[in-house]
């Protein structure tokens, strides 16, 4: 709500609708409408994941209003490069919003191939120590303190709060790893110590730039895999790509005011 674009005598609901009908983000104080500009980031570890979207984009931008601005991360793949790439971004270009979209592997077999979630909470799977055939991470050995900034508890966790809008998917709780999961002794003690939906090798890192920067965020991820016994045959890439990129298209376009 930083960037005021315009403000305008406050007039009855009915009239601030008709001069506001592209989402602008706007607030009333003084007897004024303030009109904010909005610059969003879209974020993704890989081109192939965002590129229906990066076309959208260069399609329609121009009748984009004036108050929005969408940029594109392409982050790289694995938290490293997610952390590098987010705090620099952040910190220089300072958006509004930030979205994380990426493919991921869903530890729950109801779930369809293809189909999008949110996610709430993250917790750091990978990281800790092993202590002969059991997995510690940092907070079970004492590394770091549950709720430490910007922790809540060991997870760390998007209140969904400073959105412009929250699709209507399911939240669900995400694991991030540097070692995709492949077998089941692996499987079975991420499930048994975190319960998540979701594996991924970036989410984590993207809560916490976007928790540390205080930028609103929110991390779609579309389902092109089980997390299971590694059998590259099965997964839909293509199909989670298509599905994810719908609705970065759906989300964009709604707050553009454009009509596909
Ligand atoms: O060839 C492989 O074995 C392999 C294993 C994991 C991921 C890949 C990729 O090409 C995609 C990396 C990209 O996708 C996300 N992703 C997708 N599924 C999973 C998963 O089951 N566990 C963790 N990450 C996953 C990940 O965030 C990467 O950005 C190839």
């Amino acid at each position: 709500m930083k960037k005021i674009f315009a403000k305008i005598p406050l007039l009855t609901e009915y009239c601030q609708f008709i001069l506001n009908p592209v989402n602008c983000f706007t607030w009333a104080s003084d007897n004024f409408l303030y009109f904010c500009t909005m610059k969003i980031l879209v974020t993704a570890a890989t081109t192939l994941e965002i590129q229906p979207f990066t076309r959208f984009l260069d399609e329609h931008r121009s009748s984009f209003p004036a108050h929005l601005d969408v940029e594109v991360l392409v982050a790289g793949i694995g938290m490293m490069h997610t952390a590098f790439s987010l705090g620099t971004y952040l910190a220089v270009r300072q958006p509004d919003f930030a979205i994380q979209a990426g493919i991921g592997g869903s530890f729950d077999h109801s779930r369809e191939l293809g189909s999008l979630v949110m996610v709430a909470e993250e917790y750091l799977a990978d990281l800790g120590a092993e202590d002969n055939d059991q997995f510690k991470d940092l907070f079970d050995i004492q590394l770091w303190q549950p709720s430490q900034p910007p922790f809540t508890g060991t997870a760390l966790v998007n209140t969904f709060s400073g959105l412009p809008f929250i699709p209507d998917l399911p939240k669900v709780r995400g694991v991030s790893v540097n070692l995709v999961s492949g077998s089941a002794a692996t499987i079975a003690r991420l499930e048994t110590k975190y319960a998540p939906v979701i594996e991924s090798m970036e989410g984590a890192a993207f809560h916490y730039a976007c928790l540390t920067a205080k930028v609103p965020f929110l991390q779609l991820r579309s389902i092109s895999n089980y997390v299971e016994i590694r059998d590259k045959s099965k997964w839909k890439i293509p199909l989670a790509v298509k599905t994810l990129n719908e609705e970065l298209i759906n989300i964009i376009s709604s707050l553009a005011g454009i009509k596909l």
